[in-house]
């Protein structure tokens, strides 16, 4: 990690009144701040519509009958062509996006404008680190401050009008350990909530709450203990140690890391946070024994100490990556004849469960997407019960869902109108295995298999994309809309019952979101994944999706995404009734695909090969196979910048200010060389066999 470059700076102005005061002053009513947040859905103030993150809108001007003449109002480059994940914060006429790199970007909600930028000039070689792209999932705006965090770790306190900042605060415990962030902050009760990222690559993951005035600290809640040979901090780590082998080789790198979704209830005064997936995803942890609080879960807290309510772990000793850290909704509703306070999840592991908010008691859990490692889960116990496919040290088996999730982080929302829970969902296996493979994750080999070759023989399932509506109360699915990519965009309903969704093949859609029928297909040329929002200015209803492709669909996006022919040029485009045309981006001059080997080359023999294959998959990480991603530079070039330049990138990181990290601590000369050779000859091109999640 390379924190010295353009490290973060501590600058914390001591508010006039003190910490305690200002936190103290806002907290004074949680509930009418919460309602005054939501207002008549004009603005779109926190990142779901609300603290209860339904990502439901109550406007209607928009309805059924003319969201057919939607067209475009405006359209604002976000200077990327990779990921970008932000949900738009609508405060005052003002739209406040990210766009990668962590920069923040405000326009005029009407005119599209841009009325400032700010770029915290995150070191670029910190692309390295990251699992998933140089993403960030937005900011929160409250009280004249736009808050939001940096890859780098930095919580960044900006003044709404000027864009300059307020103060900036360093939320990383040890600059030593792969940290990064990309989650958004939410604002509760006066103090800027925020976690991190790196729980693949081995951190311990909390969380953290700040004084929104001045930066300073107030809360931690610890999601992992830090060994089992250290003190616990609080009893709720002592708790969570319980659950852990006496085994020193996890210290450090529990995991656990919330990037992203938590919700909050202003009457009960609980946060409620997801967390994510164990600090190495087998071996370290012999999860037979051990369930590794609070891996996987959600965890209810106090939101003024921080202090843990309650827990429900989805996952316990996740060996899969199936975090729970995907949006947290929470309705009034009645489940089994009782009105209840609920909170919902459909998290990786392919199970949507209804808990009630208040004790965390298990309402339900049941499949909503194709789930092999567990049979069921037993009410009782409200733990999965296993099956052989769960078993990580079997070789070769399929497991359903991969490690992206039957839903990922895109954001799912809710209409209390209907019922439905709106899931971006996907139904994908992958084939896990103890083979050393992705060298990226810190301690085991991940690899996976053709999807084709590994699926011979098996049952046949429907896989593949979807948009599926799921019945809360009643537990089941209602219907789902089969789409031609497996990574598609966040959810948004309103109160005329439409359902807003965009699909990796550059459409932007809206259904009846009764029946699942389409009512508008829009081609925009953009493949998005951030949920799009709707907002009302001088008496015109809005609807704005971030569009720009990336995240962990990197290297996975499928035959029809829009990137392979168009540019990935990120946008944000702003749609209203009646508006015009919508310029496509760019075309590519070759559209990506498998590239031809280059004949003229000696081959390089079975043992070279063998060798280059697997240094490849340092790369493949990011750079795919098969011809490259959209989102990063096609390795074909290579040849033409010379052995000399492409040692330098990768030796001494010639490209590092344009993100190309530098390896030079873990490949030595001779393995850029034989990379080289192996790029030459287009052997990268090839999909070989471990290079590719499904
Ligand atoms: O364990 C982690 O800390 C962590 C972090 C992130 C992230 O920060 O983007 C992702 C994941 N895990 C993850 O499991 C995952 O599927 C994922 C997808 C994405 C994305 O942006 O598309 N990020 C992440």
């Amino acid at each position: 990690c390379s924190r010295d470059e353009g490290a973060p700076q501590t600058d914390v102005a001591s508010g006039e009144s003190g910490a305690e005061a200002a936190v103290s002053e806002a907290a004074a009513d949680p509930v009418a701040e919460a309602a005054m947040l939501e207002g008549d859905g004009s603005e779109w103030r926190v990142r779901g519509g609300g603290y209860d993150e339904q990502y439901f809108s109550p406007l209607t001007q928009i309805n059924k009958e003319n969201v057919g003449e939607l067209g475009l109002a405006w359209v604002s480059d976000m200077d990327s062509t990779r990921g970008l994940e932000a949900t738009p914060i609508v405060v005052d006429g003002v739209i406040y996006v990210t766009s990668t790199w962590s920069r923040v970007f405000a326009f005029d909600a009407v005119s599209g404008e841009t009325l400032w930028s700010y770029d915290p000039k995150v070191p670029r070689g910190i692309g390295r680190m990251l699992c998933c792209d140089v993403v960030n999932r937005g900011v929160a705006v409250h009280d004249g401050n736009v808050f939001f965090g940096t890859l780098d770790g930095r919580l960044i306190s900006l003044d709404a009008e000027t864009g300059k900042p307020a103060w900036i605060v360093d939320t990383i415990e040890d600059p030593d350990r792969p940290y990064t962030l990309t989650g958004a902050p939410r604002v509760i009760n006066g103090r800027v909530v925020i976690g991190n990222s790196g729980a693949d690559r081995g951190v311990r993951g909390y969380v953290t709450a700040y004084d929104a005035k001045t930066g300073e600290e107030d809360w931690r809640f610890w999601i992992v203990p830090e060994g089992p040979d250290a003190a616990p901090e609080n009893e709720d780590v002592a708790a969570a140690l319980e659950t852990w082998p006496d085994d020193p080789i996890w210290k450090g790198k529990g995991g656990g890391t919330a990037w992203d979704a938590m919700a909050f209830d202003p009457e009960l005064n609980l946060l409620y946070i997801g967390t994510g997936n164990g600090g190495s995803w087998k071996r370290q942890r012999p999860n037979d024994k051990t369930d590794n609080l609070y891996v996987s879960s959600i965890v209810a807290v106090d939101a003024d100490t921080g202090k843990l309510a309650w827990h429900y772990q989805t996952t316990p000793g996740d060996m899969w990556d199936y975090t729970a850290t995907n949006s947290i909704i929470l309705a009034d509703m009645e489940v089994d004849g009782k009105q209840r306070k609920v909170l919902f999840q459909a998290p990786k592991n392919g199970f949507f469960y209804l808990l009630d908010r208040e004790t965390g008691e298990l309402l339900g859990a049941d499949k909503y997407g194709v789930a092999n490692w567990a049979s069921h889960v037993d009410m009782k116990t409200g733990r999965p019960v296993l099956t052989e496919q769960a078993n990580f040290f079997k070789e070769d088996q399929l497991v359903y869902p991969n490690p992206n999730g039957a839903h990922d982080w895109q954001a799912m929302s809710f209409n209390p109108q209907t019922g439905l829970a709106y899931i971006p969902a996907l139904d994908v296996p992958w084939v896990q295995s103890t083979k050393p493979g992705f060298r990226y994750f810190y301690d085991i080999g991940v690899p996976a298999r053709h999807l084709e070759r590994m699926t011979a023989g098996q049952p046949e399932v429907e896989k593949g994309g979807f948009l599926k509506a799921w019945d809360v109360a009643n537990r089941e699915i209602k219907w789902k809309i089969p789409l031609s990519t497996t990574w598609n965009s966040g959810a948004l309903t309103t109160a005329s019952n439409l359902l807003f969704h965009a699909s990796g093949d550059g459409y932007f859609s809206a259904y009846d979101a009764e029946t699942g029928e389409r009512l508008l297909h829009l081609f925009t040329g953009n493949s998005a994944m951030a949920a799009p929002v709707t907002y009302m200015a001088d008496g015109v209803q809005y609807v704005a999706l971030l569009a720009g492709y990336g995240g962990s669909g990197m290297i996975t996006i499928g035959d029809d995404a829009a990137v392979k022919t168009y540019e990935n040029t990120g946008r944000l485009l702003v749609f209203k009734l009646g508006g015009g045309e919508i310029p496509t981006p760019k075309k590519r001059e070759t559209p990506l695909g498998p590239a031809p080997q280059n004949a003229s080359l000696p081959p390089l023999g079975e043992d070279k090969l063998a060798a280059a294959s697997e240094l490849y998959l340092n790369c493949a990480g990011c750079h795919s196979t098969g011809g490259g991603t959209p989102m990063l530079p096609n390795l074909s070039r290579v040849p033409e910048l010379g052995k000399d330049t492409f040692r330098s990138i990768l030796l001494e990181g010639a490209l590092v200010p344009r993100g190309m990290p530098n390896f030079g601590d873990e490949l030595t000369q001779e393995d850029v060389d034989l990379l080289y050779e192996y790029i030459s000859r287009g052997r990268h091109n090839v999909p070989v066999d471990n290079a590719r999640w499904y």
